[in-house]
């Protein structure tokens, strides 16, 4: 279908209102174009004699998403400005307009759309309209006066609130809020409008320019404390992000010294130099976009299916997760296990799970008992014929999972998708005792899988495109994102990533300090370093999966005695309460000092620090041997086509396993460190310490040509196996 054309139009009626409607599929996005004529239109609509007032308005359905980001990324690469158009003026303009303006809202307005309407002398929006300045998730502020003009409108506190959380408010409550002026019907929205505009014009209403306003944002000790507060807050919860204290600094300046400065040093913050994490934001916010366009199956004309009732097979940590996620999007859960004490477990941590997000105020009380009303417990298949999909959740064994899925295709419907959440199995060793390949797909969730974003989706190439685009469905539907990742052993995030905690033992083993890993891998942006994940993931976890992964990338695993040993020692880690850290209810993990003398042990039977001397390495190679081993796996991840794109792979690293997100993703930032550097220092470290480090063909060949590793492999000389 042709992509409907942008541009701005006005219509004058007789009652004396020029509507200015702009258009700019999909989202109304306010590009450099639609703000030029958005301009004109209004500096004829000010000096029309015909015109008394002015009703701003979106084309089809929606008021506005924003400035265009993908002018925003332009600007970004060339940090050109010379053709770019002040889109702070246009607000100011319309502010101090002699005719007055009404935003007529529907769907959205978020950031610069949001800015807009603000600007404008009344705001009539429809039901449920989205309203918001998420700019600070882009890495950048809100640049067309939304810094002064949501705490004049709002209140400081609540803008403060909108713009640190980047979280949107419904029209209802903006009304509450007196952002929104009125909420009416679609049918009425430009009629009330319009009249609106007009009782403006001619003073039955009043005439107010929200920049002028000082009504909501409270005594200065007031405004004062709660920046400070914001402040204080923003450092603790976003280290790394400089444009949150550089909103507060907008804000703070409009507080003390007025709207007109506090628009001013808003332009002024715009400068990438401060904020500099905005290109990273902006990759991540078009490679999660990206992702969910997939060849020969979003393309091609298939209508997903819808799935109303799941079987969740195992309700362990990960089974309790997944059923927690279905039953709060009001999808129907049977959970199956082996014995009523497990079942019991089961539906104990499912409610558990759901206590914890009332008690966080995520849901109510009355989403509690909706989602519980849709769950039942059962101890055997005879629920499953009237099952869409099932997924199966049970411990990392491949008889078990086999006699499973052999079991599935007897009980389940012929269209029921037969999914497994193993996080290392190949999937055709799963289905292998079946005659189902072709609905037999991986749905690899991450724990706690009712609280972390991730789904990777896993193909073989017998999965049919129907299956995989009716999964990418359940997955959005649960507010997941869903990602389409090749079969191979441990997939696309477990495989590029089990060089994570591979290459933290190799420097214990070095004689590295393990506490000194977990806290450099902190303060790079990863919140939990190797270590402690190893304690919160479990241990048995990770030495299944470690087998796993052993038995297929053998040749350049590290074989650790620590682990073993940890637990002869009785440690289990979270589990337990004691592992590298200790555990204790209410208070954070502590370092545990009485783990070194096992590390010692662990050091002597394996053996491998050059000389039998402690190896002295700085922070920077430490981090380095941490992470250019994952990147290098990566690469053969890439390589053979495990995933589709590059930038699926950002998007998996920072949803997936919490890779800084203001670094753009493991891919973006590699590529920023660039692929030499990565090489020449894995072939060192190889040299020195073995095959662990070896580099990829993959990293070798694009360092040699000077190719970024996430240009696609198929424009390289490489031939991949990817389906692209
Ligand atoms: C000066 C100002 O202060 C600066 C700004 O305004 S910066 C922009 C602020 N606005 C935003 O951050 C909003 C970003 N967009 C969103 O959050 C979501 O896209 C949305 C809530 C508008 C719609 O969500 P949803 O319906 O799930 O659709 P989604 O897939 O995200 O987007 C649909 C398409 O619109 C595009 N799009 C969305 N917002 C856009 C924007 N502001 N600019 C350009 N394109 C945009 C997406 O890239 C996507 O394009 P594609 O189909 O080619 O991949």
């Amino acid at each position: 279908m042709a992509k409907k054309k942008s541009g701005v139009s006005m219509e004058i009626g007789s009652d004396g209102v020029a509507v200015i409607k702009f258009t700019n599929p999909p989202v109304n996005a306010l590009s450099y174009n639609i703000i030029e004529e958005l301009k004109e239109r209004y500096v004829e609509a000010m000096n029309r004699n015909d015109v008394k007032a002015v009703v701003l308005t979106g084309e089809g359905g929606k008021f506005c998403g924003g400035f265009d980001i993908n002018a925003f990324a332009k600007e970004k690469k060339t940090e050109d400005d010379s053709d770019k158009p002040d889109e702070q003026s246009l607000v100011n303009a319309i502010e101090e307009a002699k005719k007055p303006t009404v935003a007529a809202i529907e769907g959205l307005a978020l950031g610069g759309g949001l800015e807009l309407a603000m600007g404008c002398h009344a705001r009539i929006a429809t039901p449920r309209v989205q309203l918001g300045l998420p700019e600070l998730t882009l890495g950048i502020i809100p640049g067309m006066g939304g810094t002064q003009r949501l705490p004049r409108l709002v209140g400081t506190s609540k803008a403060i609130e909108m713009m640190l959380t980047s979280k949107a408010i419904m029209s209802e409550e903006g009304k509450k809020l007196g952002l929104i002026d009125a909420v009416v019907s679609k049918e009425e929205l430009l009629k009330v409008a319009r009249r609106w505009a007009l009782d403006i014009a001619e003073r039955r209403k009043p005439w107010i320019s929200s920049l002028q306003r000082t009504d909501k944002l409270g005594s200065l000790a007031e405004a004062r404390q709660v920046i400070q507060a914001a402040r204080e807050q923003s450092r603790r919860t976003a280290p790394n992000m400089p444009q949150h204290q550089a909103c507060l600094d907008a804000v703070e300046e409009g507080v003390l010294f007025g709207g007109y400065s506090g628009i001013l040093k808003e332009k002024e913050l715009t400068n990438p130099n401060v904020l500099y994490t905005s290109k990273s934001l902006v990759h991540f916010f078009f490679a999660q976009r990206a992702i969910s366009k997939v060849p020969n199956v979003t393309d091609v004309g298939l209508k997903p299916r819808h799935i109303k009732k799941v079987a969740v097979i195992g309700g362990g940590l990960m089974g309790s997760g997944i059923a927690t996620a279905l039953i709060l999007s009001n999808i129907i859960v049977v959970l199956k296990e082996i014995s009523t004490e497990y079942l019991q477990k089961g539906i104990n941590a499912i409610e558990a799970n759901l206590r914890g997000l009332l008690a966080r105020g995520k849901i109510t009380e009355n989403k509690v008992m909706n989602a519980l009303s849709i769950l039942t417990g059962v101890l055997d298949y005879s629920e499953f014929k009237h099952v869409d999909l099932v997924i199966e959740a049970v411990i990392e064994s491949v008889p078990l999972k086999q006699s499973i899925f052999h079991e599935l295709e007897k009980v389940c419907s012929q269209n029921c998708i037969l999914a497994t959440n193993t996080s290392t199995i190949d999937l055709n060793i799963i289905g292998e005792k079946t005659t189902s390949q072709d609905r037999i797909v991986g749905a690899h969730f991450f724990s706690p899988a009712h609280v972390m974003p991730l789904l990777e989706i896993v193909r073989t190439d017998k999965t049919s495109a129907q299956v995989i685009l009716d999964l990418m469905t359940v997955g959005k539907a649960i507010k997941k994102v869903p990602v389409i990742v090749e079969n191979c052993t441990g997939f696309a995030v477990n495989r590029t990533f089990f060089p994570y905690g591979q290459g933290a033992h190799i420097l214990v083993h070095l004689g590295v300090d393990l506490f000194r890993i977990d806290r450099l891998v902190r303060e790079f942006g990863i919140p939990i370093g190797p270590f402690q994940l190893q304690d919160v993931a479990g241990y048995g976890i990770g030495i299944a999966a470690g087998k796993v992964l052993a038995s297929a990338f053998g040749d350049r695993m590290f074989k650790t005695p620590l682990t073993e040993l940890l637990i002869k020692d009785g440690r289990n880690g979270k589990l337990n309460g004691k592992g590298y850290y200790t555990y204790e209810k209410g208070s954070r993990p502590k370092p545990d000092p009485t783990v070194l003398p096992i590390i010692e042990k662990s050091r002597k039977l394996a053996n491998i620090m050059p000389g039998g001397k402690p190896v002295s390495l700085s922070d920077q190679e430490i981090l380095e041997m941490i992470l250019f081993p994952v990147v290098n796996e990566a690469c053969r991840v890439m390589e053979e086509g495990i995933v589709l794109r590059a930038s699926d792979l950002d998007v998996a690293s920072i949803l997936g396993m919490s890779f800084p997100s203001y670094r753009g993703g493991l891919i973006f930032w590699a590529d920023s460190v660039g692929a030499t550097h990565i090489y020449s220092s894995l072939k060192k470290w190889s040299e020195a310490y073995g095959n662990f480090f070896r580099p990829s063909k993959f990293l070798e060949e694009r360092a040699t040509k000077g190719i970024p590793l996430s240009v696609s492999a198929s424009t390289s000389q490489t031939v991949p196996k990817s389906r692209l």
